[in-house]
């Protein structure tokens, strides 16, 4: 996947201000933005999905224009198809774990799923051995399932990418492996590039073929992680980035 991000926003709350100034390109199937707490990375995430409209840029996926600024070209989120998990799963708690999934089928004046669509909702609750829990409403479910729960309703429409916001930070350090594992599997199964947010080095292992180190709203840095990690087998990105920093200064 070629993705090509260049946003620029002004965010205001009272007398606080954040300056989103985010520019990247990347050919990679797995792209990890990683940074400290409020340096952006959400923000950068909810403009790729549609969710926020930067003030100026652009942000083109394989060529094909989402935001522009300049041309107005500003594609809704329900045309963009993207899936989007975000920190805290966002799953409808008044819905059950089989409606949860379905939502993301159902059109705006859609009021049932048709059988096709519900044959596709029980294949993915199968494939993610979620099929008991379907009748089950999210505050039953464990943190483990619950994130089953949101991917699939993030799949379920087979989303041309896949954005995940933290996928793991709610889980404890056992499951936390377990999912990473099933996500690599998952990405290979449903052919879907992926963004991912994290703060944790063992996800930058894990998956970051290709690392955007966000800080204080800018893309500070990108890096082919994997490449330069088989150069380099103790590299973590907290010394790529103390090198780098040393290597300015
Ligand atoms: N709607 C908003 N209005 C004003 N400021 C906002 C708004 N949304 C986010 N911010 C600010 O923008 C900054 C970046 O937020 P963002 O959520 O992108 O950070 P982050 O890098 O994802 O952090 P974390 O890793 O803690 O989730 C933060 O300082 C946040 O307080």
């Amino acid at each position: 996947m070629a993705i090509d991000v260049n946003i620029k926003k002004q965010l205001t709350e009272k007398h606080r201000h954040f300056q989103l100034n985010v520019q990247f390109q990347a050919d990679s199937d797995f792209l990890v933005l990683f940074g400290p707490s409020g340096a952006g990375k959400s923000l950068t995430l909810q403009s790729i999905a549609g969710l926020i409209t930067p003030e100026q840029g652009n942000i083109k996926i394989n060529n094909s224009v989402l935001f522009d600024s300049e041309t107005h070209v500003n594609i809704p989120v329900h045309c963009r198809n993207i899936g989007y998990l975000p920190q805290n799963y966002a799953l409808f708690p008044h819905l059950t774990v089989a409606d949860n999934i379905g939502f993301g089928l159902k059109k705006l004046w859609q009021w049932k799923l048709s059988h096709a669509e519900k044959q596709r909702v029980h294949n993915i609750m199968s494939l993610f051995e979620i099929a008991t829990l379907a009748h089950s409403f999210p505050r039953s479910l464990s943190g483990g399932q619950q994130q089953r729960v949101a991917l699939a309703r993030a799949l379920v429409c087979k989303p041309s990418l896949l954005l995940l916001d933290e996928p793991f930070a709610a889980l404890n350090p056992l499951l936390r492996t377990k999912m990473r594992n099933e996500l690599l599997q998952i990405q290979k199964l449903f052919q879907v590039p992926v963004v991912i947010i994290t703060h944790d080095q063992a996800d930058v292992d894990a998956f970051g073929e290709t690392v955007i180190v966000i800080d204080d709203g800018k893309a500070q840095q990108i890096c082919a992680y994997k490449e330069q990690l088989r150069e380099t087998p103790a590299l973590s990105v907290t010394n790529l980035m103390w090198a780098n920093n040393s290597a300015l200064n």
